[in-house]
């Protein structure tokens, strides 16, 4: 590994903005004209009961919700102003941009730490020389919050790391990609409080570079990490909805909507 770090250019800030989305799986509608713009260089929570559509409107972000057989869509996602979804782009393009973090950890277990973190790159059709995998390596690893852990030991596979260390592990592979946008759909679930915390910590140091998306169960998360929140709801029989969304300091404090009250104070989901 080289000793000095090459400084690999970040990608630009990027706004994104959901508009009039709705989602279908086969006849059901799950989300209804939802519209949300997720600020350059801030942290966006989505939080509500389950089975709102949070899952489902993130995963509309980088269109990963075509994926599935029976999904059907209505809407646009501008990234910086052009929609993803327009037919000269592509899905590639849009993960390229768009990078996503899941709610189990899932490096690939008999890879080494190093592969790990570059096998994005294959994904996303992109190619680097071998100094230049050793940088972004580095890089990503140090943005993630890992580089100290594993330095001596990128050999060894990713399935031997803890597993807060693997979705640290996680995160460096989306961000290998120079990614705009990351999403993350409750990113801190299947880890413990200490591990909770370290990644929280990750987040709010690369909210500077790239711009996040987190859903999140945990009320005291939303409000320790996000600049701005969105509460969605789907009323009984009803498909999901943004109720209110705003500064998650007003949110939290001062909401606007009875319903957004009663979520935040805990009195129900
Ligand atoms: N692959 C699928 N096929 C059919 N229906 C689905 C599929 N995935 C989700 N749904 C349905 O879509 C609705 C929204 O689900 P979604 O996972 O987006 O909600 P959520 O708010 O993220 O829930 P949770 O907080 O429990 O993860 C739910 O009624 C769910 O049952």
């Amino acid at each position: 590994m080289p000793t000095e770090v090459l400084h690999l250019p970040a990608a630009p800030l990027a706004e994104l903005d959901a508009r009039n989305i709705s989602a279908w799986f086969g006849s059901r509608k799950v989300l209804h004209q939802v519209s949300l713009t997720m600020r350059a260089g801030e942290i966006t929570a989505l939080i509500g009961p389950s089975g709102c559509g949070k899952s489902t409107f993130l995963r509309t972000l980088n269109r990963m919700h075509e994926l599935i057989p029976s999904a059907a869509l209505a809407g646009e996602v501008l990234l910086d102003g052009q929609d993803i979804y327009e037919p000269a782009r592509t899905i590639t393009d849009a993960r390229a941009h768009i990078g996503m973090v899941f709610q189990k950890p899932n490096p690939f277990p008999a890879m080494s730490i190093y592969d790990n973190v570059v096998s994005g790159l294959k994904l996303t059709n992109k190619r680097a020389s071998r100094s230049r995998k050793d940088d972004l390596v580095e890089q990503s690893l140090q943005r993630a919050g890992l580089w100290k852990e594993v330095r001596d030991r990128l050999r060894q596979p990713g399935g031997s790391l803890s597993g807060g260390q693997q979705q640290r592990l996680c995160i460096a592979r989306a961000l290998a990609v120079t990614p705009r946008v990351l999403l993350m759909d409750e990113p801190c679930s299947a880890l413990d409080p200490t591990s909770t915390r370290v990644i929280e910590q990750t987040m709010m140091e690369l909210a500077h570079e790239v711009t996040i998306v987190i859903v999140t169960h945990n009320m005291q998360q939303a409000q320790r990490v996000s600049d701005r929140c969105a509460f969605f709801l789907a009323a009984q029989g009803t498909p999901g909805e943004i109720v209110e969304s705003g500064l998650t300091s007003t949110v939290f404090s001062t909401p606007t909507d009875p319903r957004t009250a009663d979520y935040v104070n805990g009195r129900f989901g």
